[in-house]
């Protein structure tokens, strides 16, 4: 299986937008795993909208949870519990773009974390992080955190209005990589997404020889 997990530094932080770019970019196709919040728009819904992929390309989630809080507690509110050993991905002969939900520590279970699927499910990651102040912080907690389980970072994608001595920073105290920037869009339709999105972002940074159909 090739492809790349999503994570973010947070929740809202563009995670969703990134992942419809980067897999239309790619021509890929796109894994939810667990959803939680079902009233506005689901992230495979807008990927769907925002990506330009056939809808075959959306894979269907594992878990569609009504509840829009952590996977834990919304599986909770409706009386069952995640399986994280069930969350296994799905063959596909595309590159799978595997989207999170807020950060790698977040619980699918009282017990277990979405970093600890990371580790079975083996892609590498890509972590989205803000541009703005805090993002020093925030994202080389996150860096830590997948470090120390032996996850692979694969770089780190910025969000946000430049600020070039915190992503400098971010990326040698890390250890890790810029993979670009995306500015915030006044308006994020597939047209201005795909247009950022190639500006923003070397494709070659994603196309790993094994990425290749
Ligand atoms: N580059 C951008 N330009 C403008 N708006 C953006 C951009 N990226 C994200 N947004 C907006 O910010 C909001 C949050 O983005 P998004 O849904 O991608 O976050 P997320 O990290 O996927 O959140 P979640 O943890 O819920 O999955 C959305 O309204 C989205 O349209
Ligand atoms: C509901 C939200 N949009 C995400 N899908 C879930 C975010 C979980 C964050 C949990 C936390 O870190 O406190
Ligand atoms: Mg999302």
């Amino acid at each position: 299986m090739t492809g790349y997990i999503v994570t973010g530094t947070d929740t809202g932080i563009g995670k969703t937008v990134f992942a419809a770019g980067l897999a239309g970019a790619l021509d890929a196709a796109y894994w939810k795993p667990v959803q939680s919040g079902l009233d506005e728009e689901t992230d495979s819904q807008v990927v769907q909208r925002l990506s330009g992929l056939a809808p075959d390309r959306i894979l269907p989630e594992a878990y569609r949870l009504a509840l829009p809080a952590s996977p834990h507690r919304a599986a909770e509110a409706e009386g069952i519990a995640i399986d994280p050993d069930a969350l296994v991905l799905p063959v596909t002969t595309r590159p799978l773009v595997v989207e999170g939900a807020g950060g790698p520590l977040v619980p699918l279970t009282r017990r277990r974390l979405f970093a600890d699927v990371f580790v079975v499910w083996g892609l590498p990651v890509i972590l989205c992080a803000r541009t703005s102040l805090g993002t020093i912080n925030h994202t080389l907690l996150a860096i830590e955190a997948l470090s120390r389980r032996g996850i692979t970072l694969h770089g780190v994608a910025f969000i946000g209005e430049a600020n070039e001595d915190s992503e400098q920073i971010i990326a040698d105290l890390g250890g890790t990589r810029r993979l670009g920037r995306l500015p915030h869009l006044p308006a994020v339709t597939p047209d201005t997404l795909k247009a950022a999105f190639a500006t923003a972002f070397s494709l070659d940074d994603f196309r790993r020889e094994d990425l290749r159909p």
